[in-house]
Formats: structure tokens, sequence, C-alpha cells
């Protein structure tokens, strides 16, 4: 299908977009501007298909700004620096994530945790300064001031390491900022997806005990063979989840769907932590007394500053830690976003956009 014309500025790329909520992305030409003084212009090669790419193109957060480029795990290489870049060199692998504008003059972004600012620009979707809207990864070229860039370390290949641009930093943030990365301590982890698995990998790599808990029992043989889970518990099975109440100090919770929080919050120990990473198109369910009773706390966390990112993928590097990925060519990406609303992936999608992302 030919690619259709959109855009503001004065360069084109090729993209894949949403036009409407029906889930599916069909090629368009759009522009991209040119590299400012601060920017980073980068060959795309790789590009993880998370699942906020999917709430956003099906519109379930009531967020889309049609047509819609998704797309922020990004991987690929330099081809162009501003005359104010120092940190980084043509041919350089790098990446970015779901950050490309902060303020950096508000107290979160005083304080390093730009993630949290309060006029934050994402990758995708998302007003810019300049008033067009951001368009994402799943495009040939993308450009990024250089503050959003993250260095891929020597030895992480851009294929498997795409996806922790996203989901590692975001399951790496909480466990690094409420103490679930110390060892020995037991850790659950709610979804085996994306999000999920890195969780146990890193978890792992801490030295916790890990525990799955999941609505799918065909997850368990890999969950425990593969990445090295301590245990697995079907959420619907009440015995196994009788049997690990009160034994958990945290919980990540990535589950991309709404749930009753009652049996979940009570696999914690007293005073456990609940954190919540999945953002699912309608509430979750709660009742005070399963966090009063026992102290329990439940908190957001929302991706990681840049400064983490980059610590997270140095770590990653180091431990030899990257995704489990299923790679597509541009022309399958429909069918893998059907597949990821079936959690039909083990474990994440991601676009070779460099050898199939191509004019016609
Ligand atoms: N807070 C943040 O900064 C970020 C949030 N997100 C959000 O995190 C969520 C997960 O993203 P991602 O890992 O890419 O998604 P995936 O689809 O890869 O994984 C989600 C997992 O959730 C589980 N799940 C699905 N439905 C239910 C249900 N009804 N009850 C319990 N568990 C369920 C499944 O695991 P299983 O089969 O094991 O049950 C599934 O594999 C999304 O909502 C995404 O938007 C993503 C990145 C950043
Ligand atoms: O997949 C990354 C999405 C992160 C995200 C976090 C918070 C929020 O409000 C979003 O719109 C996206
Ligand atoms: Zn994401
Ligand atoms: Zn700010």
């Amino acid at each position: 299908m030919a690619p259709t014309e959109a855009g503001q500025h004065p360069r084109m790329a090729l993209a894949l977009a949403a036009h409407d909520a029906s889930g599916r992305v069909t090629p368009i030409r759009i522009s991209r501007r040119d590299t400012g003084d601060d920017d980073v212009a980068i060959q795309v090669l790789y590009c993880g298909i998370c699942h906020s790419d999917l709430h956003t193109v099906k519109n379930e957060w009531r967020t889309a700004i049609y047509p819609v480029v998704p797309g922020h795990e990004i991987a690929g290489l330099v081809t162009e620096v501003g005359k104010n870049v120092t940190k980084f060199n043509v041919g350089d692998k790098v990446g970015v994530g779901c950050m490309a504008n902060t303020c950096q003059s508000c107290e979160s972004c005083e304080e390093g945790l730009e993630n949290y600012c309060s006029k934050i620009t994402f990758t995708y979707n998302s007003r810019d300064r300049d008033g067009t809207v951001t368009s994402g990864g799943y495009s040939d070229m993308v450009v990024v001031n250089q503050s959003f860039v993250i260095r891929f370390p020597d030895g992480m290949p851009l294929d498997k390491g795409a996806p922790l641009l996203c989901a590692g930093i975001t399951v790496y943030t909480p466990m690094k900022y409420h103490g679930l990365n110390e060892p020995g301590k037991h850790i659950g982890i709610i979804g085996l997806g994306g999000l999920g698995h890195v969780a146990v990998k890193f978890a792992k790599a801490f030295g916790m005990r890990v525990t799955v808990i999941s609505t799918s029992p065909e997850k368990r043989e890999k969950a425990v063979e593969k990445l090295g889970a301590d245990a697995f518990v079907v959420s619907s099975d009440a015995n196994q989840m009788k049997a690990a109440k009160g034994t958990m100090h945290g919980i990540i919770n990535t589950a991309s769907a709404s749930m009753s929080m009652y049996p979940y919050l009570a696999l914690l120990k007293p005073q456990g932590k609940m954190i919540l990473l999945g953002l699912p198109e309608k509430p979750l369910q709660i009742s005070a007394f399963s966090l009063v009773s026992g102290g329990k706390t439940m908190a957001g966390s929302c991706m990681g500053s840049i400064r983490d990112t980059q610590e997270m993928m140095d770590f990653a590097a180091k431990h030899e830690l990257t995704a489990d990925i299923e790679v597509v060519g541009a022309e399958d990406v429909n069918d893998a976003l059907e597949r990821l609303a079936k959690g039909d992936v083990r474990y994440r999608f991601v676009i070779d956009v460099g050898n199939t992302l191509v004019a016609a």
C-alpha cells in the first residue's frame, strides 16, 4: 500500500501509523525536523512493540492524536549530531525510550526525575514544544534532543536490547527505589509479558527469590526453566494463591488488563509493597481493608529517569541481561499487534525496521 503524506517538518521519513482505533497501522510518509544544535539524528534499526503502543493506537486511554506513529523502544545508529552534541558521534549504537522532552526546570526535573516532569513530551503521540505531535520509532529515522538518547554499552545487541528502553527501565526503577533489589527478599511479578519477563531477569540478577503470578498456566515451564523463576502461581488457582499468601516483600504488577486487587494484595507480607506499572483501560478494584490490615503500600511508577536508564542498560550489559524477543518485519506488525492483544508472544515483539521498513 502506498504511504500517505503527513507532517510539518522539512524532511521526510517512512513510518507505520494508526489512523483509527482499529489497532492496525499502515505505511505513511511523515516529516522530521532538521538536526538542531542539541539534536541527534538516528537511523532506526529496531523498535520494540510495547503494550502501551497497543493501548494508544486503540485509544484505550482516550489520548490518541491520529495519525499515531507509535514506538518507544528504539535502537539504531547515529547519523548526524548538532554542533552542541559532545556525548555522541556518527555511527554510535544508541537508543531512545518513552521521553523526548521535558521542561528541565520543574521540581522533578531539578531532582533528576524528569520522568515525572509536569510538562513531559513522550516520544510518540505527544504535543511537542513547537505544537507538532511526536512520531515514535515505527519509523526509519528519528531526531531527538541529546538529553534523551541512551548509549548502547559494548556487547548489548540492538534487537534484544531495544525492549530494555521501556520494559527494562520501567521494572528496574521501582526495584531500585522501593528496596526490591535486595538479595534474599521475595518478590512477586504479576503478568509474564514484556515487562514481566524482564522483571524476572532483573530480580534474579539482584539475587532475589521470584514468584511469577500469571493467568496463563502454559507459561509455567519456560518461566522456571528458562527465566529462572523460583515459583509460578496461577492466579485463578485458589489453592496456589492460598499457599503463597503473606510470603512476598513486594509485588510488581505489570498486568495490562483490570483486575480485583484483593487476592494479589493478600500475597504480601505485612508492610509489603505493591508497585503498579500496568495501565489497563478500566480502573482497578480495591478495598481499603486489603491495604489497611497489614499496613501495606500501593505505589505507581512511571518509566524511569534518563540517568537510571543508562545505569540500567550498563547493569544489563554487565549481566548479559537482554529481552526474549520475536523479531517481525514491518509487513507483519499488524499480526504482531493482534497477537500481543491475545498475550501470544514470548515475550516481546521487536520490529526489524532497518531491513523491512523501506520505500516500496
Ligand atoms: N508504568 C509505566 O511506566 C509503563 C506501563 N506500561 C504498561 O504496562 C502494561 C504491560 O505492558 P507489556 O508488558 O508491554 O504488556 P504485555 O501484553 O507484554 O504483558 C502484559 C501481561 O499482563 C498479563 N495479563 C493480561 N491480562 C490480565 C488480567 N486480566 N489479569 C492479570 N494479568 C493479566 C499477561 O500475563 P500472564 O499471561 O502471565 O497473565 C500479559 O502477558 C501495559 O498496560 C503497559 O501500558 C508499559 C511500560 C511503561
Ligand atoms: O510504555 C510506556 C508508557 C508509559 C506511560 C506512563 C504513564 C503515562 O501516563 C503514559 O501515558 C505512558
Ligand atoms: Zn512502553
Ligand atoms: Zn520538568
